[in-house]
């Protein structure tokens, strides 16, 4: 465990590729002012690098497969620990995997609450497949989209039930996680103003 980090709020994103995980935490920094990590930034941004191990990222996610948890792990932790200042963190598209998600537990600090955004299937392919357009992303094309969403199914989806056994999930369900971001924020924040 972290000693600098007791006492800090620690919220987990899930969501399935393209459910509105970085649209829903541009808006709660700018409300709550909690710091911000996603995950698949911080990979791109090592990928961007051009670093042997960049390069190694890069092919895992064309395929649309998970990082192994360490690399996720030393990155998220090394970005908290120079971020103790903040009053709490998003950590945005992790857990991928409920093992992820009790190693970060075991070795960071545990989750105050998990932000679940649920959203059907074809809604996040036809999404992903608009902001293709301009992303630029290398993985927003429909090949590397399928891989994520069964990658999403296999290894994710048991996250949510981990952490509603815990009692810890907060769900925005799918007739409001598909309507506007406006909608959801709304939701989400029932989840923020009582944390
Ligand atoms: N209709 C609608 N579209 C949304 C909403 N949230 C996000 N989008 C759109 O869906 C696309 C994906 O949103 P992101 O916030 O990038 O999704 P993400 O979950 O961070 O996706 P990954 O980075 O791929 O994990 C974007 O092009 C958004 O404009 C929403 O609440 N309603
Ligand atoms: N915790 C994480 C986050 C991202 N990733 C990888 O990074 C890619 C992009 O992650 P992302 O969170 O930006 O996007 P989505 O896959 O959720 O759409 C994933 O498809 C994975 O290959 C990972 O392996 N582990
Ligand atoms: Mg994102």
């Amino acid at each position: 465990m972290a000693a600098e980090l007791a006492g800090k709020k620690i919220i987990f994103i899930v969501g399935g590729p393209g459910s509105g995980k970085g649209t829903q935490c541009e808006r709660i920094v700018a409300k709550y002012g909690y710091c911000h990590l996603s995950s698949g930034d911080l990979l791109r941004a090592e990928v961007a690098s051009g670093s042997e191990r960049g390069q190694e990222l890069q092919e895992i996610m064309k395929r649309g497969e998970l990082v192994p948890l360490e690399t996720v792990l030393a990155m998220i932790r090394d970005k908290m620990l120079a971020n103790t200042d903040a009053k709490g963190f998003l950590i945005d598209g992790y857990p991928r995997e409920v093992d992820q998600g009790k190693q970060f537990e075991s070795s960071i600090a545990s989750a105050t609450s998990v932000l679940y955004l649920d959203v059907a299937t074809e809604t996040m392919v036809q999404r992903l497949i608009k902001r293709g357009q301009t992303s630029g992303r290398a993985d927003d094309n429909e090949e590397t989209i399928r891989a994520r969403l069964n990658t999403f199914e296999k290894a994710t989806a048991p996250v949510v039930d981990f952490y509603k056994q815990q009692g810890k999930l907060f769900e925005i369900e799918r007739s409001v996680a598909e309507s506007s971001p406006d909608d959801v924020f709304a939701k989400v924040c029932l989840l923020f103003d009582k944390l």
